[in-house]
């Protein structure tokens, strides 16, 4: 027999919404916001307490917090949700580029007996990407192309704004190269970043190249962005919702 998880939502806008409007298999008991109005708000759609206090938040009868908020919010955050013995999902994955954070993080979870999850996001791929942990891949290329809105620009023509490397990227645009961090992540190869602003594509694209041992792939996502927030695809969503569906799975599918 299966119980619910119990999960606290640390950010309540647009995954926060999504999350609690299809969850399936979890019961959301409380809810965090650095806009407490946003807490209040989606208190009205699930069950959960909204707090105004972070350690209030964290106080809660809960299994894990899923992070839906920024990378800020993660750097802020995830070592206090450790240390209180709840495991983490981490949307803002982004917060990992720091090398020093990231070992930080994996000690405490470590010494704590934790875990941290990080969902696909807006990518597809990212499971196959890992042979790169044992030496099966040697380049890894993500080309990005989103409408200029969900990067806050205004552009009338197809414009390259950022080339390089994933760490710098993610420290340029928070809140639209997350998948770029959690390439590297998965790969273990500092991935090459290409961003292109282009007023003409009405989807967020993300197109990824991976060359190594086992030949080559090139997979390109086409998303639609959320109704909330343009920046992040609806894809980004379904896959939290899916890993949610998922974690007491005692079948565990991809690598
Ligand atoms: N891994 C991946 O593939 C993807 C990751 N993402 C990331 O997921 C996160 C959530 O996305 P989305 O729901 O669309 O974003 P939204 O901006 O719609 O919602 C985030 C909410 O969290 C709040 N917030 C920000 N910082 C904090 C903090 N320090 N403490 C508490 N609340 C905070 C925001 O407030 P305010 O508006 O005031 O900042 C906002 O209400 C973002 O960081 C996004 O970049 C998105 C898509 C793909
Ligand atoms: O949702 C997307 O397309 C990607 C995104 O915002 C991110 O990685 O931060």
């Amino acid at each position: 027999m299966y119980t619910m998880i119990r999960i606290g939502l640390l950010g309540c806008g647009n995954i926060g919404h999504l999350i609690a409007k299809y969850r399936e298999g979890v019961e959301i008991v409380a809810l965090y916001d650095i806009l407490h109005e946003r807490a209040l708000d989606l208190a009205t759609c699930c069950n959960g307490r909204p707090y105004q206090d972070f350690d209030e938040f964290l106080n809660a009868d809960m299994d894990l917090v899923v992070e839906a908020a920024s990378v800020r919010a993660v750097m802020r955050y995830a070592e206090q949700i450790l240390v209180s013995g709840k495991d983490m999902i981490v949307m803002s994955v982004g917060a990992f580029s720091d090398q020093e954070f990231y070992s930080r993080i994996r000690e405490i979870a470590i010494e704590h007996h934790r875990k941290v999850r990080i969902p696909s996001g807006a990518v597809m791929g990212l499971d196959n990407a890992k042979i790169g942990q044992i030496g099966g891949i040697d380049r890894v290329l993500l080309r990005t192309t989103k409408n200029p809105k969900s990067l806050g620009l205004e552009l009338t023509e197809k414009t390259e704004i950022f080339h390089g490397r994933a760490g710098d990227c993610i420290r340029a645009f928070p809140k639209n190269l997350n998948v770029s961090v959690a390439l590297t992540l998965a790969s273990g190869k500092d991935v090459d970043v290409e961003l292109f602003a282009d007023p003409a594509v009405d989807r967020n694209i993300h197109e990824i190249t991976m060359e190594g041992k086992f030949g080559d792939a090139y997979i390109r996502v086409r998303n639609i962005p959320s109704p909330d927030n343009p920046a992040t695809s609806y894809l980004a969503a379904l896959s939290i919702l899916t890993l949610l569906k998922n974690l007491d799975e005692p079948i565990v599918v991809g690598t």
